[in-house]
């Protein structure tokens, strides 16, 4: 088979671990549950759907069955009378003609009724699907949102898609085709069952003889499939973490020259997925000839006897008399009797589909959620901007301890400085105070109350958040700017943007605020996107601010103007800076130097310096980059902004 180029042999592919897997839910039936919890509001589509379908069945069965009695009763001399079953001999005509005429009468009012039943059908399923598949994706989207930081670490992103997309997709095939496959499967077997038997019981024994054949088979199918479908979903979801990745990282992938060595993993995960399907496609393929082969064999049967029976008379053990035209309708009915039972594979197929991708939509669901609200939850009304820390130990999933007996306090209005060597701890103890991981003991407060009582909402409109990784949406300026403080007005934005010195370069833009910025704000440069972030902090004007500082480096002027955006956008506020560069928190109130996740030293710059030990050290190493006369200037430019700012 040729996969297409083939790998590299310079490039080892390691098999990739996939942690979606763990999260599948196999407790109770998906498919149930989908009725259960989402097909309730819209029960009354799926049942005129479903009465459509079984009454577009019925009616199909009225042409072979009147064919049969005008072949017996209008075209062959000495056949029986024209009777036909639910309808009052006083209602059928006497003149051949008539006959004739009612005959064709019926069938085409038959073919009629099943377009009409048919056109109801297909409304009420899929109205019934596409609202079940709205509510499943929403809520499932909701429901992904609130799970916890730690499910985001370990995230693939394509594989959550993939569950938000062609999962849910599943689902809606399912329930608009397959479902109702499935119980009209039912109602004309046993339907058709009925009509055999009355028409010849013993021909019908004949016939039937392939159900129970058929049915093993297609349990044994189900069971052997299962397994395969759910590998099958996993993969799908690989692939697409695979494609997501590589397109969120395509300027790495250039400039790295690893275009090769992507395109070996790509063909390694679509290779996975190739054969995932074909080991499917294989049972699926020696599934259904196999059904179709008993079911021929079972007609053939019905014919021969039949066929013998009109012949010469009933053959073997049968007993009784056999019409043409009751023959006929019997094949007929045959044919349709054995036809969907030879394709239940594909109803078996699309069930075990759409099973495996419930089981991964609702182990989403199953999820524990440690980062909720409390049940007696406070909200903040007046936040002072009090933070607390104390003997804060803390270690993320993999059980690694990364802080250890972290204790400070910041007064309102002040600024606290976290600086150490990378790796120390520092973003890790101020995403503590935003509560996106619980701390594993001791305490983080604000104003006097520990953050896991506070609600959630009212804790993050509090505490403000601007990261060095500055993340823009695809949208314009303006909706970047008013991201999570919607009733901003026109004014407050501008001016915002003048405090983040944004706003001149924002006019020079095409089209001022309603430019483009591109998927991840592409189209602007890392200084102008970290002004539009400082903007955007300014408008949600919180209490509390948490300032993990950049450490990509922008130029002269541009730091400058950040630094006097940022001078404007903490004072007043309680901030916790996590700080790269030292000399930005030379002027911090109190800096906690962090080595290995435990404070080390703490003071004013002067005390720290004057103690001469890690922060010294640090300070020393970068005053080679950052000349002191640099640093003089720039404490000339920030007193003078703070000048500014104080005379308004
Ligand atoms: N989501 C995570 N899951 C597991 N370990 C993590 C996670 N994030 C960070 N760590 C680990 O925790 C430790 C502290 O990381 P943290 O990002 O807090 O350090 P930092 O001092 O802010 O570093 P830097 O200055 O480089 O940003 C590191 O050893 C890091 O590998």
């Amino acid at each position: 088979m040729n996969f297409g180029r083939v790998q590299p042999k310079e490039h080892r592919l390691e098999p990739e671990s996939n942690p979606f897997d763990d999260y599948r839910d196999t407790d109770r039936d998906p498919l149930v549950r989908i009725f259960d919890d989402y097909g309730r509001p819209d029960l009354h589509w799926f049942g005129v759907g479903l009465l459509a379908s079984l009454l577009s069945r019925l009616v199909s069965l009225v042409p072979p069955l009147v064919l049969g009695i005008a072949i017996d009763s209008v075209f062959t001399p000495g056949g029986p009378a024209y009777s036909l079953p639910l309808v009052p001999a006083s209602w059928v005509p006497s003149a051949t003609t008539d006959l004739v005429v009612l005959s064709a009468g019926l069938v085409l009012a038959a073919f009629a009724l099943g377009v009409v039943f048919s056109w109801v059908q297909g409304v009420g399923l899929s109205l019934f699907s596409n609202r079940v598949q709205h509510a499943v994706r929403t809520d499932t989207y909701a429901l992904m949102q609130r799970l916890d930081m730690a499910f985001f670490d370990d995230k693939q992103t394509g594989q959550v898609m993939s569950v938000l997309n062609n999962d849910v997709r599943n689902l809606r095939t399912f329930l608009d085709n397959t479902l109702s496959g499935a119980i009209q499967l039912v109602v004309t077997v046993v339907g058709i069952a009925g009509i055999l038997f009355y028409l010849n019981w013993q021909l019908a024994l004949v016939t039937l003889v392939a159900v129970p054949l058929l049915t093993v088979f297609t349990l044994r199918f189900m069971t052997t499939i299962r397994p395969l479908y759910r590998a099958l979903r996993s993969s799908v979801g690989a692939l697409n973490t695979r494609l997501e990745n590589n397109l969120s990282g395509i300027e790495v992938i250039k400039t790295s020259n690893t275009e090769t060595y992507e395109e070996a993993r790509v063909t390694e995960a679509s290779r996975d997925y190739y054969d995932r399907t074909w080991a499917v496609v294989k049972l699926e393929y020696l599934y259904q000839p196999s059904m179709e082969l008993l079911a021929g064999v079972a007609f053939a049967a019905t014919f021969v006897i039949g066929g013998l029976w009109l012949v010469s008379g009933p053959p073997l053990f049968f007993t009784g008399e056999l019409y043409v035209g009751e023959f006929v309708t019997f094949l007929f009915m045959t044919q349709r009797f054995i036809d969907p039972l030879a394709g239940a594979g594909r109803i078996v197929n699309a069930y075990e589909n759409a099973r495996a991708s419930g089981e991964r939509i609702f182990g989403l669901s199953a999820l524990p959620v440690t980062v909720a609200d409390a049940e007696d939850a406070v909200v903040l009304d007046d936040v002072r901007g009090t933070v607390e820390y104390d003997s804060v130990d803390f270690s993320y999933a993999n059980g690694v301890p990364v802080l250890h007996d972290v204790s400070f306090a910041v007064e309102p209005g002040q600024t606290v400085a976290l600086v150490g060597p990378t790796g120390a701890g520092k973003s890790t103890a101020a995403k503590l105070l935003l509560r996106l991981y619980d701390v594993s003991d001791g305490s983080v407060t604000l104003d006097g109350v520990d953050v896991r009582h506070l609600a959630l909402d009212s804790l993050r409109s509090a505490v403000g958040y601007v990261s060095q990784d500055v993340y823009l949406f695809d949208g314009t300026v303006r909706e970047n700017l008013v991201y999570g403080a919607f009733d901003a007005t026109e004014a407050e934005m501008v001016a915002a943007a003048e405090a983040a010195e944004a706003h001149e370069f924002v006019e020079n833009l095409p089209d001022g605020y309603d430019t483009r910025i591109g998927e991840r704000g592409v189209k602007l440069s890392g200084g102008q996107r970290q002004r539009i972030s400082l903007a955007r902090a300014m408008l949600q004007d919180p209490a509390v601010l948490v300032l993990d500082e950049a450490t990509s480096a922008v130029d002269t002027e541009t730091e400058l103007y950040i630094q006097r955006a940022l001078a404007r956008l903490t004072e007043g506020r309680t901030t916790v800076v996590i700080a790269h560069r030292l000399s930005t928190v030379r002027h911090a109130d109190q800096i906690l130097v962090l080595d290995g996740g435990r404070v080390v030293e703490r003071g004013t710059h002067d005390e720290l310096l004057a103690l001469d030990g890690l922060y010294a050290t640090l300070w020393n190493v970068q005053a080679g980059a950052l000349d002191e006369a640099d640093a003089d200037i720039l404490d000339a430019l920030e007193a003078r902004d703070r000048d500014a700012l104080k005379t308004g």
